[in-house]
């Protein structure tokens, strides 16, 4: 079963009362146990296909299965609790909750389908264990560095057990070591036995060899599709023509 299929997708945006398209008719599928970068120049459309694979925006032409599921034939609501059950998001920026702690921020999405904190409480500190911070589950994000504070948010996207992960930038905001053991993290989750999806948009070259396979985005349009190192050395080299 696919866990994610694009087929022609197609998003304009609106800017004033001129249209931009960010994706131009963008077909993509990805099996189950992947972990798949994104890269693509700026403005190329890798975060617009991200919002699109996970409901959080919906194309304006095309379709996004999710496990078979069809979006368009989802109402708001359903959409929302499939978003929610389905699929687990990571940002650059953490976006954490400052007056939470490490294992509360964990359980948000749990507390927020109505489950009691102290039943919940135990499925966050193992989380926690997962990602190497079960000695941090009392601090708040203001006293966790920036790559333990990504991984909170790492723990908290698989708090609802995700099909699909995507990540927007995952290591944009760190150095380069926690980045590359903050990409060993992502790639385990795809790599556990899970069969999850992972997606991950990214400016590293490092991060995109790391990944399973790579799609280069150009225009809103996939430019290629395959091994890492074809992908990254296409990439390159596109920069390099004048
Ligand atoms: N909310 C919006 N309103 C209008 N235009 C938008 C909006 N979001 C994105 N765009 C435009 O859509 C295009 C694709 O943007 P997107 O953010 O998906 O690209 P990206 O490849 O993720 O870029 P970056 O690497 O800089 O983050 C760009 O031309 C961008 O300016």
């Amino acid at each position: 079963m696919a866990a994610l299929r694009l087929d022609g997708v197609v998003h304009d945006y609106l800017r004033g009362r001129q249209p931009v398209r960010a994706l131009n008719g963008v077909s993509l599928t990805i099996g189950g146990g992947q972990c798949v970068s994104v890269l693509g120049p700026s403005g190329s459309g890798k975060s617009t296909m991200l919002h699109v694979m996970g409901a959080l925006d919906i194309p304006s032409e095309g379709r996004v299965f999710i496990d078979d599921t069809d979006l368009a034939a989802l109402d708001d609501d359903a959409l929302s609790d499939l978003r929610r059950r389905r699929v687990g998001f990571i940002f650059q920026f953490f976006n954490l909750l400052p007056a939470l702690t490490a294992w509360e921020n964990v359980a948000v999405p749990r507390l927020l389908d109505g489950v009691k904190p102290g039943s919940v409480r135990e499925e966050a500190m193992a989380l926690l264990e997962r990602v190497g911070l079960a000695d941090r589950a009392e601090h708040r994000p203001g006293e966790l560095s920036g790559g333990q504070m990504q991984r909170v948010a790492i723990a908290r996207s698989l708090i609802m057990d995700p099909g699909i992960v995507l990540a927007d930038e995952p290591t944009g905001n760190l150095d380069s070591r926690t980045g590359d053991e903050l990409l060993d993290l992502l790639a385990s989750l795809a790599h556990d036995g899970s069969e999850r999806s992972v997606v991950m948009v990214t400016h590293s070259m490092d991060a995109a060899l790391r990944s399973d396979r790579a799609v280069l985005l150009t225009d809103g349009e996939v430019a290629g599709d395959g091994v890492p190192g074809d992908v990254v050395a296409k990439f390159i080299g596109e920069g390099r023509r004048p």
